[in-house]
């Protein structure tokens, strides 16, 4: 327990959170109660905006209507003060109805069919319909009028409830999800969906658990503002709240807690003390600032400041996630076949539109077996790679991994099941060095075997990203990261493609010694013969989306079809 909130609380944090404490302490000593006012109100618009961020920012879900949630909480805690119900059960019930719709608009526009704009489609909706029906209620809310909310406390008094609630929050969500696996998942699937759901990762449901938390959050941070800001009309759960909130995270900084923090702090510090100046053309000016920030800074103030710094790359995409495991039991991954293959494929057909690609393939691959698919361009390798890994569903025919019938499994479930997927363009996350891609890989493995050499020369390497590596490097990294994952069953696609001769050999005879060492299943398509006489147990040919002979390399060499359709010997 100790060990493990070591891990996740440097000494660095535990300064920054001293110092955080007692300068939020300190402060009503040192501000006036105007000024103390607003950084009440800064505080829990941060709150608001680090809410917005588990989602949009952490795990790229889009969200451009959050300030419905937020409204939700505000009108829970101003409808108990309204009608003398106890405040805690206002602040619940705005909470839980935040939750009920993000769950709702989370299964709607989060699914595996829904397109990145669907979300963004159903936030828009949920701002304008949670603001219209604060408008129309009028029983319950008071219509566009609004309800007071007056805080018993005075100013200091409301100031520090709100600066605990706002650091208690920060510091239980940061130290529990952020800090933890799910902070590492969120990582990975805002960064390479495909390679995050063949590291086991469940795309949707990791989404929608950001999008949860990022709810509840907002809805508290609304409840907290509500006595802040003293009356809750439909404007609170509106679009332009809605748009405020996204402006002051990318003014601040995506990905960070001080950006959230900084960013609604400086424009709402900001805009109260211009409001008497620029009236209405404060909106104008949030609109000028967005542009501004999204052309020239991209990564807000925060990345400004760090470019400056120049803090070192890893701490960069990571966002402060631990990416090495943290010791999680591992989940079932039983391939235990009792001697059957351990991948099996019966009449698989896959069409796309009219055009049949793969047209009836049986395939049984044995454990610790070696198998190659061969074959001329366009005859369907990687097609049937796809089915067999869960991205393609196929028209008709089964496939079964260890005995299970996986055919309507996503691929994220199969990788739970220890298939491990290699792919043309090598899968890695660009935006990690390669030291945080082997330690993600490894943290989300299952039985990570011990290390082997090829890892080595990336353990180490922290002084640049994997975009930045050689194709071949990426290759190699891509293949460390699957092997050091731990697959039972691994597919590759081409896995020599781009690499020098000796670079191919060198990966075939990596590859044959791991399958011997661990005793890993191999399917790999590819066109290099060299390579595939190296690797193979059996070589399988396709043509036309068909098998059309398997055997020993010799034997389908021998082949008169092979040798004229696919070996070029007349
Ligand atoms: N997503 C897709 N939509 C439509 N057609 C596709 C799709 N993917 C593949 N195809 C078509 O299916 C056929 C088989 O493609 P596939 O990539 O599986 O062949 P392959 O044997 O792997 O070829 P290569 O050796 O050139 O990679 C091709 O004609 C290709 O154009």
């Amino acid at each position: 327990m100790i060990a493990a909130l070591r891990r996740r609380v440097g000494r660095g944090h535990a300064l920054a959170l001293v110092g955080a404490a007692l300068a939020l302490a300190a402060a009503p000593f040192l501000l006036l109660p105007y000024p103390l006012t607003l950084l009440t109100l800064a505080l829990v618009y941060g709150l608001f905006a680090f809410g917005l961020d588990i989602a949009w920012g952490r795990a790229g879900v889009v969200s451009i209507g959050h300030a419905a949630f937020f409204g939700l909480g505000a009108y829970g805690a101003a409808i108990a003060s309204a009608r003398d119900i106890p405040v805690l059960l206002g602040v619940a019930g705005g909470v839980v109805a935040a939750l009920v719709l993000a769950l709702v608009i989370g299964l709607a526009g989060l699914g595996r069919r829904a397109l990145a704009s669907t979300m963004a489609v159903l936030t828009l909706a949920l701002t304008l319909a949670v603001s219209q029906g604060a408008r129309s209620w009028t029983g319950l809310t008071n219509g566009s009028n609004g309800l007071v909310v007056l805080s018993d406390s005075g100013v200091v008094g409301t100031y520090y409830r709100t600066a605990g609630i706002v650091l208690g929050t920060v510091v239980v969500v940061w130290l529990i999800v952020l800090r933890g696996s799910l902070g590492r998942r969120f990582v990975a699937i805002r960064l390479n969906q495909q390679r995050a759901e063949h590291l086991g990762i469940d795309p949707w449901r990791t989404k929608l658990i950001a999008l949860l938390i990022s709810a509840g959050i907002s809805a508290l941070a609304g409840a907290v503002a509500a006595p802040v800001i003293g009356l809750i009309s439909p404007s609170i759960s509106g679009i332009v709240m809605s748009t405020e909130v996204l402006v002051w995270l990318a003014v601040g900084g995506l990905g960070t807690i001080t950006g959230a923090f900084l960013g609604a702090g400086l424009v709402t510090i900001g805009n109260q003390l211009l409001g008497d100046v620029i009236g209405s053309w404060y909106l104008l000016m949030m609109g000028v600032l967005f542009l501004l920030v999204v052309r020239f800074a991209p990564e807000g103030l925060v990345g400004v400041v760090r470019s400056v710094i120049r803090r070192p790359l890893r701490e960069k995409a990571a966002g402060g996630a631990v990416l090495a495991g943290t010791g999680a039991p591992p989940p079932d991954r039983s391939t235990a076949t009792a001697g059957g293959p351990v991948l099996r494929a019966r009449d698989v057909e896959k069409d796309f539109g009219p055009v049949p690609v793969i047209q009836g393939i049986d395939l049984d691959v044995a454990a610790g077996e070696v198998v190659c698919l061969i074959g001329p361009n366009g005859a369907g390798k990687t097609t049937f790679l796809a089915v067999l890994a869960g991205e393609h569903v196929p028209e008709r025919g089964r496939v079964w991994i260890a005995g299970r019938d996986v055919t309507a499994r996503p691929a994220h479930e199969r990788a739970r099941m220890g298939l491990g997927r290699m792919f043309q363009i090598p899968s890695v996350f660009l935006e990690l060095t390669p030291a945080q891609n082997l330690a993600l890989a490894r943290a989300e493995g299952v039985h990570p075997p011990a290390p082997l050499a090829l890892y080595d020369r990336f353990t180490s390497t922290d002084d640049m990203l994997a975009k930045d590596l050689p194709l071949a490097d990426r290759r190699a990294l891509e293949l460390a990261m699957a092997l050091s994952w731990g697959p039972e069953i691994l597919l590759l696609d081409e896995p020599a493609a781009g690499l020098s001769h000796e670079d191919s050999v060198a990966l075939a005879r990596t590859l044959r010694e791991v399958a011997e060492r661990t005793g890993c299943t191999l399917v790999a398509v590819e066109h290099d013969m060299e390579i595939v006489r190296e690797l193979a147990d059996r070589v399988v040919v396709l043509a036309d989306g068909r098998i059309l002979v398997e055997g020993s390399m010799d034997e389908v060499s021998a082949h008169d079809e092979v040798r004229r359709a696919y070996l070029g010997v007349a």
